[in-house]
């Protein structure tokens, strides 16, 4: 079966979501010789043009490849790009032609792919909530949003409690902070587990301050406390502190992952099967990060595809730690589009047992919500925040 059509699929909604790329999506659709199809996703940010663009380019690598050959057709592109390979772009337009080549496999198999892959570790995914606390400022707020979070099943949840703070924080800051998380903690008790998000924001020093703070909250783990191109300041928190640390969202290659599991600076790795090569290369990741001891909590914050392949993923691997999940606050046209068949009950998400990635689009849906690729608008909030979260009380 011969890779016939790649075809870049832009659409929004009126209705916007939680970040501003949020109310933007990519879909790759990949249509083979003998007319079978498969669907991928690939990550917005705030460059649909250069990423719709990036799509149509890194295809031409594919036109014509048999797509059961996955680790071939990613080989070939990675030596043809050359320069290409190392951007942002292009590794999210592979890995959601990857993403969409094992789907057809799938499909062509009959089969969804956990059966291939290793076959179920488990048979349902513990997920962790995000994006629930949008518009949420003081404690109260963060309280009682996790406290429906919560009634809804949920046995985890991440937020940022850091509000307008970037590079340094000071007491003032601490405090707010502090007073967020344990207004959380109090409200979902002992046993829930919280997760502090820092994007990647903070200096070392600033950052190591925070986690002598917050640790008494006992975090599942510390996202991103400092950036993650920071590695000496990963280095200073790494000797400083005693929290779990988890990294990965935006790494973009098996070697980049390999140099944060080798140099021991994470524990908990989160790569986005949607930007560090699509299965082919998530998987690989994962089977470095378990001879490292080093445990998966994959990154899962932008669309319906990439939330069904992260649950197929994650019901194979021995070393998954927890899955974020953000379908439930998604806007609703991304929940219409991919209906889920398996919502999260009792703080877990069933494995699917649809062929593919195990979900089906809805064709008419998504003749509708088709667009041009646009700019997207960046406010004055940083896009990365949950909206209207960027504020001190
Ligand atoms: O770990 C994550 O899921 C990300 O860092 C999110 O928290 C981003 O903020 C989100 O993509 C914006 O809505
Ligand atoms: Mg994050």
């Amino acid at each position: 079966m011969k890779i016939q059509e790649i075809e870049p699929i832009v659409l929004t909604s009126k209705e916007k979501g939680g970040a501003t790329w949020a109310s933007t999506m990519i879909l790759v659709k990949v249509t083979t010789s003998n007319g079978a199809v498969g669907y991928g996703e690939a990550v917005p940010t705030l460059r649909v043009i250069s990423v719709y663009n990036a799509i149509k380019q890194v295809s031409k690598a594919f036109i014509g490849k048999e797509v059961e050959e996955v680790e071939k057709n990613y080989h070939e592109w990675y030596k043809q790009d050359f320069y290409l390979a190392r951007s942002f772009e292009s590794a999210t337009a592979v890995s959601a032609i990857d993403i969409a080549s094992w789907d057809i496999l799938g499909k062509e198999l009959g089969s969804p792919i956990y059966k291939f892959l290793g076959g179920k570790f488990r048979d349902k995914v513990l997920v962790y909530a995000n994006g629930w606390y949008s518009d949420c400022v003081t404690p109260e707020d963060f309280a009682n949003k996790a406290k429906d979070v919560v009634k809804r099943g949920y046995k985890g949840l991440k937020f940022d409690p850091f509000g307008q703070y970037y590079d340094w924080i000071d007491e003032k800051g601490l405090r707010e902070a502090e007073e967020r998380v344990k207004a959380v903690r109090e409200a979902v008790g002992d046993e829930v587990y919280i997760m502090i998000e820092h994007h990647g924001r903070f200096n070392a020093n600033s950052a190591i301050k925070i986690a002598h703070v917050l640790e008494k909250y006992n975090p599942l783990f510390m996202e991103e406390p400092v950036h993650h191109e920071d590695i000496e300041g990963y280095k200073k928190y790494r000797s400083s502190t005693k929290v779990t640390v988890a990294l990965g969202e935006r790494l973009i290659s098996l070697k980049e992952a390999m140099f944060y599991i080798d140099n021991r600076l994470a524990d908990v790795l989160q790569p986005d099967i949607t930007n560090i090569g699509g299965v082919t290369i998530a998987r690989k990741v994962v089977t470095l990060a378990e001879a490292n001891d080093v445990e998966i909590a994959f990154h899962n914050a932008f669309g319906s595809i990439q939330n069904a392949v992260s649950i197929q993923l994650s019901a194979v691997i021995p070393n998954l730690l927890i899955l974020e999940n953000f379908y439930d606050w998604f806007p609703q046209w991304k929940r219409d589009l991919v209906y889920n068949g398996t919502p999260v009950e009792d703080g877990y998400v069933k494995v699917p047992e649809k062929p593919g990635i195990g979900v089906d689009v809805n064709e008419k849906l998504l003749e509708e919500l088709k667009a041009e690729p646009i700019p997207l608008e960046v406010g004055e909030e940083p896009v990365w925040v949950v909206k209207n979260t960027w504020r001190g009380y």
